[in-house]
């Protein structure tokens, strides 16, 4: 039990929840229908999160497109973090948290008491600030998850294992090494096989928040690296306080002040000719 509650917080998968399936039901033979790249997988209208009385987010709208990568970026307070944990329900997990408006994912709402937040969180998944690897092997850190996921056959968690370390651009460190523990990696490793955790259940959209601030600038490089190889077949929303990484790896950024979205457009146009002032002062450094 205790384990299951690890993998709980992990990845934020609820334990003990019953699946209601509802959302499954809803996009059967539309979730797993391939999406082209620029279609839209997730997007948000109206959306507002209060933590108790303050509103942190306000009625924020905006699309994610498959094959993209958008950067949320804005002044600390300015609610990215809260819009991004809201994007695959994980704000669920924090008390008096009220969220007003829609979650569209594939254009199902899934901001609705009903929705199986562990399915959400397959096809949405989460990678965090810091590297939360668990204490086991890396080769149990992703066979974990997979079981969990009702992975049973040796062979194919063996294959699946390889891929999603292939993928994260970690197998060539760890292969000979897969059953040492998680935690002798570096911590730009342990970040790499969290993302291969992640990318294990086969999500569509992964949400990163400041997934390279506790990283030293190499390993923040192979991260950025990554994220430019992943965005072809994912859907990529990224927090960051780091304007020039949000210049080099995203397409799309959107740009928040005081719980609002205030403009959002392709990422060279936030950055050389932003229509709003305030994004123009953010973005030249006159403040934040
Ligand atoms: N768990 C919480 N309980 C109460 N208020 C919170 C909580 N988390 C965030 N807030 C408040 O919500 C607002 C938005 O915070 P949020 O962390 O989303 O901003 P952010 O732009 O991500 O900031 P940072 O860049 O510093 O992480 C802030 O006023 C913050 O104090």
């Amino acid at each position: 039990m205790e384990a299951l509650r690890r993998l709980a917080l992990a990845t934020g998968i609820p334990l003990g929840m019953k699946r209601a399936a509802t959302l499954e039901r809803e996009l059967e033979g539309v979730w797993d229908a391939p999406l082209a790249v620029g279609q839209v997988s997730l997007s948000t209208r109206e959306l507002s999160i209060y933590y108790g009385r303050t509103l942190a987010v306000d009625r924020v709208s905006l699309e994610f497109r498959k094959g993209y990568v958008t950067a949320l970026i804005g002044p600390s307070g300015s609610g990215k973090s809260t819009y991004l944990r809201a994007l695959n329900r994980m704000n669920d997990t924090i008390p008096d948290v009220r969220t007003e408006g829609q979650i569209l994912y594939r254009g199902v709402d899934i901001n609705r008491p009903d929705v199986d937040v562990r399915f959400v969180r397959t096809r949405i998944g989460m990678v965090w600030q810091r590297p939360n690897p668990f204490n086991k092997s890396i080769y149990e850190n992703i066979a974990y998850a997979l079981r969990f996921h009702g992975v049973r056959d040796r062979a194919e968690l063996d294959a699946r294992v390889e891929e999603s370390l292939r993928r994260a651009a970690l197998w060539d460190e760890v292969k000979d090494r897969l059953h040492q523990s998680a935690l002798s990696l570096s911590g730009g490793q342990q970040q790499r096989l969290c993302i291969a955790r992640t990318i294990a259940v086969e999500p569509e959209v992964i949400l990163f928040d400041e997934p390279a601030s506790a990283l030293d600038p190499i390993s923040t490089a192979k991260i950025e690296e990554l994220l430019y190889e992943l965005k072809k077949e994912y859907t990529i929303v990224i927090v960051t306080h780091n304007l020039q990484q949000a210049a080099r790896v995203s397409d799309y950024t959107a740009f928040f002040l005081e719980g609002r979205l205030v403009e959002f457009a392709p990422t060279r146009e936030i950055f050389t000719r932003p229509k709003d002032k305030r994004t123009e002062d953010y973005v030249t450094g006159r403040f934040g």
